[in-house]
């Protein structure tokens, strides 16, 4: 589908225009400064761009975990800023999967207990075909009963990758998910939201730092400043490279000199 008419038919999630100032008057900093950006359905984005240019608050509004302060976040064509807090954690929960940098386990509870929370959270009983579907795709079938004091990084990020999963979400966000792991070990956390991507069920948003990591999405969007300021598709990741120093560079030519970046991004 090449139309613009198709592609928007086709997408799963939509910013647009959305704002997000925190605190008030001199002290405002405005993180996202009107962003306008959708995703297709099956495909894989990362998000990238300097230190405090938006990405973990972008990351927050498009979850709704965080309100914006003005536009609209759509989920299938819903708007998700006109919902009440209790129909949207019931959304998240059902349609929502996010994988974070530091795991964010429960260490007293079993890798099967972690992988299935979410279920119990949301009322639902867990499938145990679905449930040893995820558990084996994520390769963990030898680990149930382990605890994630007594599990490597990789297989951790594994737990949460599963646990993500067994509500089968049709998004799943990465707080920098490859973040905390060795080379080795981020290519095989990728490889896994790839295949979550390309098996056909979800939709997969991540935020990261890592040039490398970021060549495995089918796009990168960059943010400057709290504004898409590009994006790419399917690049090299020394194409992403080379984007975040021109970046880097630009971003500091816009701040006069002498004025620190926080002092740069206060408004008002
Ligand atoms: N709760 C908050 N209160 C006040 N300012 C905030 C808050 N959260 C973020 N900010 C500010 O908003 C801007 C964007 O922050 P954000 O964390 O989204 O950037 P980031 O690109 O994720 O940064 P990093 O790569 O360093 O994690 C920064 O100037 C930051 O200081």
């Amino acid at each position: 589908m090449h139309s613009a008419q198709g592609r928007a038919a086709d997408e799963l999630l939509r910013l647009q225009d959305v704002h997000k100032v925190y605190g008030r008057s001199r002290n405002a900093v405005a993180a996202l400064a009107g962003v306008s950006v959708g995703f297709r359905r099956h495909t894989f984005t990362a998000v990238m761009g300097p230190s405090g240019s938006g990405k973990s608050t972008f990351l927050h509004c498009a979850a709704l975990l965080d309100r914006p302060t003005s536009g609209s976040v759509f989920l299938e064509g819903q708007d998700l800023t006109a919902m009440n807090e209790r129909a949207l954690t019931k959304l998240r929960r059902n349609r929502i999967g996010f994988v974070f940098q530091n795991f964010n386990l429960l260490p007293a509870l079993n890798v099967v207990d972690n992988v299935t929370l979410p279920l119990r959270l949301a009322g639902r009983r867990p499938d145990r075909r679905l449930v040893n579907e995820v558990i084996e795709r994520t390769g963990l079938a030898s680990r149930r009963k382990h605890r994630p004091g007594e599990l490597s990084g990789g297989q951790q990020q594994r737990v949460a990758i599963a646990r993500a999963l067994v509500t089968r979400p049709v998004l799943l966000f990465g707080d920098e998910p490859t973040g905390a792991l060795d080379t080795q070990t981020a290519l095989e956390i990728l490889g896994l939201l790839r295949e979550a991507v390309d098996g056909g069920e979800q939709t997969a948003v991540i935020v990261t730092h890592d040039p490398v990591a970021a060549s495995h999405a089918d796009r990168v969007v960059f943010l400057v400043d709290g504004q898409v300021s590009a994006e790419l598709e399917r690049p090299s990741a020394e194409q992403v490279a080379t984007q975040m120093t021109r970046l880097g560079a630009w971003a500091r030519t816009q701040r006069p000199a002498g004025v620190t970046p926080t002092d740069a991004e206060r408004v008002g």
